[in-house]
């Protein structure tokens, strides 16, 4: 309740102006409660049906809704504006141009005094028509002049030779100037702006009409070079221009300028992209401005993409009461602007635009992160002591369940009719968030599975009933010859050190299996298929009266993880396949898999419960720290995807990643970090459950190392409490993802054998060092 009113209190605040707050004043008043000022600890006593009373406005509800939320509410307000809409812009109109610049260009010339004849260069023309500013004007002007249109010739610049050859098709018969060059913004270059125009258009007027500079870069510099004589700013080699230009070289002056900017950089910057024809930035708005004003040139327009400048004589005497103010402010919006902001514990947000304009890719917020998701903690946040226990609880699984990477795009179906351009976009999003984390962590938490937070509950609670409530001759009843695959495995009997070629105590837990147990075609043999595929041993009921609970809650929770794994898989499969183009021979084991596997029994995935106690490994041993109750290891399969309770008495812990690995060093407790779980005493029916997943060993060969199995281990916990507190124990259940046994493995090194040859040349090769270890 104390966070929850808190987070109310905060939001009431935020929203300032809405009726809630006054409601709530009115509440304090009538309750003489202390001012809201005071610590949010007075809210807690505040009655829910309060927050009920304000529930009519739908900006409240939303906010209402962001305090239940564990995730944050984030919306656009309307900014305020001193953009005007009353200028040129009101005229805006496209013949062939993009945004409206031919409705720009036509109403400017119709404010100046009427000229028959009127001259245009176009730099950057490509094939004269398509998204052509000049178009209108040469070939056809049906945007706007009368009685006063007059008749316009130009000179067409362009550097692409194909297009080129389009232009000239299309602009020589109307005897207008093409010219095929590569500009150059080098001051002395033969290819500069100036001396082309010079050499090649001697019959361009000084002071021609229009100029229009589109060439996706250098933009900046030919406007400079233009306007040279004219620029006194402190841009470098400022001078250098005239002083390079030769004396007999002519000096242009057009009346109108459009010309194209980066419109993705903020209004306040002043970007100039480097003086150099195989750069490609653009420059910034102002930037351009910057440079044009200090020519004598008043911005007087813009579009999203382009800025229009007219003289300033022309300006004073024929647009000033049109365009009575010339600021960038209210001449431009950024409408393609990115935002970045950083919350308190460091994690990096975007706002506004979030796709690369030209690439045509979306930006992915957590390749922008600077600090690993570990890391990502308010560093002056006060300790908790603990009283606070159950909030600073609370608030950790808040934060892991916004780390959690949401499924849905993948597990849930889709929906009849919906927008697969948004299912892919969503798919998208989904597999680099789950890629990136697996690649830096080799650990990941998932949501949005479509797996019910009760099928989750019944599971854990049916598995602590069988692994700790339940008689030893219970479990002992489910004991099989193959206990590493099916049925029970007692304490201390399995040792996964030796996973890794390690020496160690055998791993203090209980465990029970269950697998598939037939192959599609041969479903009559009753004997043991293989290795991993075999009979299931369950409990009976004449031994344990919860026993057909307990199998059916746990075949129905082995079923829908298995489906979910396996869109977690294709998530992943997908992911690699995308950033890494060379992995995706060795990927298409995976999504012919996953084909395959669909509602057969084919698959080797393997449910297994572990059940976790204090006992003698509990007391810090003679080296001073605790020994393992699972050794560190890695895991065999593709994926492993866990679910556990919050049992006191042990915990699971990832080997940190951005640590120098290459010694295996286990005791340094540093080296570890702990993989908490959201606490299942929060988990409601209508929670979202998370899972862990990580990467196995065959994936990660699979990826040649793309993706790399993490080691991690289970420590016990000292429990101050009493040994008969029911939250001691705890209960894992954990699906290792296998592949079909016949499945061809295509490794990076382009050797192929089957899924099942894999595996056993992976488990004699561990069992090979234990060998050559016990040896020497
Ligand atoms: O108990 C756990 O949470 C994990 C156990 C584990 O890593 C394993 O069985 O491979
Ligand atoms: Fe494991």
């Amino acid at each position: 309740m104390i966070w929850w009113a808190s987070n109310c209190f905060c939001k009431l605040d935020y929203v300032g102006t809405h009726i809630g707050y006054v409601l709530f004043h009115a509440y304090l008043a009538r309750n003489k409660r202390p001012h809201p000022s005071s610590p949010a600890k007075e809210c807690s006593q505040l009655p829910t049906k309060f927050f009920l009373t304000i529930k009519s406005d739908p900006e409240r509800a939303t906010s209402e809704h962001a305090m239940k939320s564990s995730f944050p509410s984030v919306r656009r307000r309307t900014p305020r504006t001193l953009r005007r809409r009353d200028g040129l812009i009101a005229h805006a109109a496209n013949v062939t141009s993009q945004n409206g610049e031919d409705g720009i260009i036509a109403r400017i010339f119709d404010l100046l005094p009427h000229e028959d004849r009127r001259v245009c260069v176009d730099v950057g023309a490509w094939d004269g028509r398509h998204l052509s500013n000049t178009y209108a004007l040469l070939v056809g002007n049906s945007t706007g002049g009368d009685e006063k249109t007059a008749k316009w010739s130009g000179v067409l610049i362009e550097a692409d030779r194909q297009r080129f050859q389009e232009l000239k098709a299309l602009h020589e018969q109307l005897a207008n100037v093409c010219i095929c060059a590569n500009v150059s913004c080098q001051p002395d270059s033969p290819m500069s702006l100036t001396a082309i125009l010079n050499r090649d258009a001697p019959h361009l007027p000084e002071n021609f009409d229009f100029l229009s500079i589109d060439v996706d870069g250098i933009d900046y510099w030919l406007l400079y070079d233009i306007l040279g004589s004219h620029s006194d700013n402190d841009v470098e080699n400022a001078d250098s221009v005239h002083e390079n230009r030769e004396k007999s070289q002519r000096c242009y002056r057009p009346k109108v300028i459009c010309i194209e900017f980066n419109p993705t950089m903020p209004m306040d910057l002043i970007y100039i992209q480097p003086r150099n024809d195989l750069i490609r930035h653009g420059s910034s708005l102002s930037a351009i401005v910057e440079l044009a004003n200090s020519s004598g040139y008043v911005l007087v327009e813009t579009t999203t993409f382009n800025a229009f400048f007219v003289e300033r004589i022309i300006y004073e005497k024929f647009l000033k009461q049109h365009v009575p103010d010339t600021t960038i402010e209210a001449l431009h919006e950024i409408t393609m602007g990115t935002s970045l902001y950083q919350l308190y514990d460091g994690t990096i947000k975007l706002w506004g635009c979030k796709r690369m304009l030209w690439h045509r890719l979306p930006m992915d917020e957590e390749k922008m992160q600077v600090l690993p998701m570990q890391d990502r903690q308010f560093p002056f946040a006060p300790s908790l002591d603990g009283s606070n226990h159950v909030l600073s609880a609370y608030q950790n699984d808040q934060t892991i369940r916004q780390r959690a990477v949401d499924m849905s795009p993948y597990c849930k179906r889709p929906t009849e009719g919906g927008d697969t351009s948004v299912l892919l976009e969503s798919k998208r999003e989904c597999f680099l968030k789950l890629n990136n984390t697996l690649r830096t962590d080799g650990f990941a938490f998932v949501r949005g599975t479509g797996i019910s937070s009760k099928l989750c509950n019944d599971a854990l609670k049916a598995a602590k009933s069988f692994l700790h409530n339940a008689d030893e001759s219970v479990r002992r009843s489910c004991l099989t010859k193959d206990r590493a695959r099916r049925g029970y495995s007692p304490m201390c009997t399995e040792n996964f050190a030796s996973l890794i070629g390690q020496h160690g105590p055998n791993d203090l837990v209980k465990k029970f299996r269950v697998g598939p147990e037939k192959v599609r075609g041969k479903e009559n043999q009753t004997k043991s298929l293989s290795s991993l595929h075999q009979q299931n041993s369950w409990p009976k009921e004449d031994v344990w009266r919860e026993a057909p609970h307990f199998r059916s809650v746990i075949e129905e929770y082995y079923d829908n993880l298995r489906c979910a794994a396996d869109s977690i898989l294709a998530a992943i499969c997908d992911g690699i396949i995308a950033n890494n183009a060379e992995l995706q021979k060795s990927m298409r084991v995976i999504s012919e898999a996953q084909h395959d596997q669909q509602n057969t029994e084919n698959h080797t995935s393997i449910l297994t419960l572990l059940g976790y106690q204090p006992g003698s490994r509990h007391k810090k041993g003679s080296k001073g720290y605790l020994n393992p109750l699972v050794a560190a290891h890695t895991d065999v399969g593709m994926i492993t995807v866990l679910l556990f309770d919050n049992g006191k008495c042990a915990s699971l812990q990832r080997r940190k990643t951005d640590e120098a690995t290459g010694s295996i060093e286990m005791s340094n407790d540093h080296d570890w970090m702990d993989v908490d779980l959201p606490f299942t005493n929060f988990l409601r029916d209508d929670d979202d459950p998370v899972f862990v997943v990580n990467v196995g060993d065959c994936l990660s060969e699979l990826t040649g190392g793309y993706l790399r199995s993490t080691l991690h281990r289970v420590i016990p916990r000292t429990c101050e409490t009493s040994k008969d507190d029911k939250d001691l124990v705890r209960t894992s259940l954990a699906l290792f993802v296998g592949l079909e046994e016949s499945a061809q493995l295509v490794l990076p090194s382009g050797d192929t054998l089957t899924y099942e040859e894999w595996r056993r040349q992976h488990i004699a090769r561990a069992l090979d060092v234990v060998k050559n270890t016990n040896d020497e």
